[in-house]
C-alpha cells in the first residue's frame, strides 16, 4: 500500500439555517493514499464541496480530524495550501484582469519565478487553444474559457494533491478530452486527485476508486468494478440510484413536463 495522503475521520459539519441547524457532514472517515484518483460522487447538497472546502483549509469550523501530506489541517494549513492544488465548482476570479495577470498574480502567491510563470502560462494556454485571449480581460471570457484558466491557475504550482470540483464544467468535448488525459497522466505521476461530479461516465473512466457520499454520511467506499458487483449492477448510474434508493426518474421527468405545459394529473 502506498503512503496516505489524505485521512478523513469523524468529519462533521453544519451550517445555521435560521433559527435551525442543518448537518451536512454527519461523520466522514476515509483514507486515500497517493497516486489514487477518487470520484466523490454524490445528490446536489449531498455534501461534497464542503467536504473538499474543508480538506483545502477553506472553512474553519468543522468538528473532526483532518490530515493532509502528514499534517494536521488545524495546525499546518498553510504547509498543506502549498502543496495541494484546488480547481472550484464556482469560483470568484478578478475578472477585469487578463488571465496573464490573474496567473503572474496566483504565480506569485506561491512563490514561483514571474518569469517561469509567464513561459509555463504561454504554454498551457496555447495547449488549451487560448494563446490569443492571453491578455484579453476575462469579463467578457464564456464559462468554459473561465474554466480553462481555473484549472491552470489550480495547479500552476504543480501541487502533489489535486482536488478538483466538477472540472469540466463549462468545457467543450475537445477540451474534456484534454482534462480527462490529463488527470490520468497525473495520476501516473503520482499525484493523488479528490475529484467531485456527478457526472458517472467520467468517473467510471478515470477513478481507481468511488466514494458515494449521502445526506451527509458514506454509503459506499470501493473499486468501480467492487461497487457494482456489490450490488450486482451494470452501471455506476445503477449503482448510484440503487444506493440513494432513487427510482421513478421517468415518471418525474414526465411530470415535471405536464406541469410545464399546465396539464393538471
Ligand atoms: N456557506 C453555507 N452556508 C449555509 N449552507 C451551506 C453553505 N454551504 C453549503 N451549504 C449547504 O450545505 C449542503 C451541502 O452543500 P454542498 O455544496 O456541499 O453540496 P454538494 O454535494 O457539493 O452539492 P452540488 O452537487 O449541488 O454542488 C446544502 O444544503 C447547502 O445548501
Amino acid at each position: 500500500m502506498n503512503d496516505s495522503v489524505l485521512r478523513v475521520s469523524g468529519l462533521k459539519k453544519s451550517f445555521r439555517k435560521g433559527k435551525e441547524e442543518l448537518q451536512v457532514l454527519k461523520g466522514i472517515d476515509m483514507e486515500i493514499c497517493a497516486g489514487e484518483v477518487i470520484g466523490y460522487l454524490g445528490s446536489n447538497g449531498a455534501g461534497k464541496s464542503t467536504t473538499v472546502k474543508i480538506m483545502c483549509g477553506l472553512m474553519e469550523e468543522y468538528a473532526g480530524e483532518v490530515n493532509v501530506l502528514g499534517y494536521d489541517l488545524r495546525k499546518n494549513d498553510i504547509e498543506i495550501k502549498k502543496r495541494i492544488g484546488y480547481i472550484p465548482e464556482n469560483a470568484i476570479m478578478y475578472e477585469h484582469l487578463t488571465p496573464m495577470e490573474y496567473l503572474e498574480f496566483i504565480g506569485t502567491l506561491y512563490g514561483l519565478e514571474r518569469a517561469d510563470v509567464v513561459k509555463k502560462v504561454e504554454e498551457l494556454l496555447l495547449l488549451f487553444e487560448m494563446r490569443d485571449n492571453a491578455n484579453e480581460r476575462m469579463l467578457s471570457f464564456s464559462k468554459g474559457m473561465k474554466q480553462k484558466i481555473h484549472i491552470i491557475s489550480g495547479l500552476l504550482h504543480n501541487p502533489e494533491v489535486i482536488f478538483m470540483d466538477e472540472p469540466l464544467n463549462g468545457l467543450d468535448a475537445n477540451a474534456v478530452i484534454i482534462v480527462k488525459e490529463m488527470i490520468a497522466r497525473l495520476a501516473k505521476e503520482g499525484k493523488t486527485i479528490f475529484y467531485c461530479s456527478h457526472l458517472m461516465d467520467v468517473v467510471e473512466k478515470i477513478a481507481t476508486r468511488v466514494i458515494l457520499l449521502n445526506e451527509g454520511k458514506i454509503i459506499a467506499n470501493g473499486t468501480v468494478h467492487e461497487l457494482m458487483e456489490q450490488a450486482g449492477v451494470g452501471s455506476l448510474e445503477s449503482l448510484f440510484t440503487s444506493l440513494i434508493g432513487a427510482s421513478g426518474q421517468v415518471v418525474q421527468a414526465e411530470r415535471m413536463v405536464d406541469v410545464f405545459e399546465n396539464k393538471e394529473q
